[in-house]
């Protein structure tokens, strides 16, 4: 019985995984370049993980702009995740608003564009730029914008693969009265992600090519992030044996592979298919809903201390403001000195 299934409680594994093509330097070039003729940024994070899809190069070539944060397919992550990262916002970054979205249902797309409506206040036309790592949905959210705002169709293609953006688009009109453009830019990936587990999160959820990663590794840690919450329905789904969990990964594409028929010559069972098949399940929702990040307030106040710390020694100076400026100068001078005083000894 299910209740007396124990999970497994780690998942050891070193490997990191590093996705950086050219097209990704090249967009984060674009971004600054345009950059000046954007009045908000619109940063996109996927609900799913919303510390493991923040590029902290955004903060870098961003800086101190005004932006929005959206984290969108909120539809397929944990409701009640909402409440502790709205609460971390409003604590650390109060005048940054944050939107929950989901590109499938339009849900809360019209708040986006009330945020970019009150900026066209003094100024008579407000232009938005979309950035975010790749496959967090930014052509959905630019083609649910328009839709919502416009009444008009698809202006930017989209893929359940990453990489489908590659370069910036015009702009794109979403909003008549008062007039908001919006342009779209290629998700830019962070060139090395340190930790081995977080790139294997962007990865289940679809930021890295599936084919760079491996199938079957992205397969297990889903089984074993799946057992931690208790979700066992996936026991159900793939008729396993006495409909119980399992920790053994092997055990569980079997299953898949017999429910899908899903056999290679000699009658093997193809595990690689039976892999792909359980990730799309996850993906579209249909083993639950979750969130693969901690966002405990805990996890939330280191999160943002580190950003904090970030952004005050990246940021570009002609973005801050007075108070920042000299907080800045502030912890040059306590660098300096400690480095003169490392000099002296
Ligand atoms: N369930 C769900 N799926 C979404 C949502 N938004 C986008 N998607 C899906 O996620 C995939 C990626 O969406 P895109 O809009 O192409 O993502 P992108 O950020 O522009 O991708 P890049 O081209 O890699 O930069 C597509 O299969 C979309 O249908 C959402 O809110 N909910």
């Amino acid at each position: 019985m299910a209740s007396r299934f124990i999970p497994r409680t780690t998942f050891p594994y070193d490997r990191v995984i590093n996705w950086f093509p050219g097209h990704m330097a090249r967009g984060l070039r674009l971004i600054s370049e345009r950059l000046n003729s954007v009045d908000l940024v619109v940063e996109v994070r996927d609900a799913r993980i919303p510390l493991s899809s923040v590029n902290p190069n955004f903060e870098k070539v961003v800086g101190r702009r005004p932006r929005l944060i959206v984290y969108n397919k909120f539809d397929l992550a944990d409701q009640s995740s909402k409440a502790p990262i709205t609460a971390a916002f409003a604590k650390h970054a109060p005048m940054t608003p944050v939107v929950f979205t989901s590109c499938q249902t339009d849900n809360n797309i019209k708040e986006i564009l009330n945020h970019a409506a009150k900026l066209a206040d003094p100024i008579p036309q407000v232009t938005l730029m979309v950035v975010g790592m790749p496959n967090v949905g930014k052509s959905s959210l630019i083609n649910s914008l328009r839709r919502v705002g416009v009444g008009k169709g698809k202006a930017a293609a989209t893929g359940a693969q990453p990489g489908i953006t590659r370069t910036v688009i015009g702009t794109v009109k979403v909003l008549e009265d008062p007039t908001v453009y919006l342009v779209d830019t290629p998700g830019v990936m962070v060139p090395h992600i340190a930790d081995p587990v977080r790139s294997l999160k962007v990865a289940l959820t679809g930021g890295i090519r599936d084919h760079l990663s491996d199938e079957q590794t992205m397969a297990d840690y889903l089984l074993f992030r799946l057992n931690e919450f208790g979700a066992y329905d996936y026991a159900k789904w793939f008729k396993l044996p006495d409909d119980q969990p399992t920790n053994n990964v092997d055990d569980l594409l079997n299953g898949v592979a017999k429910r899908i028929g899903a056999v290679v010559k000699g009658g093997e069972y193809d595990m690689t298919m039976a892999a792909k098949f359980f990730l799309k399940h996850y993906r579209t929702g249909k083993l639950g809903q979750f969130t693969l990040d901690d966002v405990s307030p805990e996890a939330l106040e280191t999160f943002f201390e580190h950003q904090k710390m970030y952004a005050t020694t990246n940021a570009n100076p002609s973005t801050l403001s007075r108070r920042q400026e000299k907080k800045v100068a502030k912890l040059e001078q306590r660098k300096n000195s400690r480095r003169a005083a490392k000099e002296e000894e």
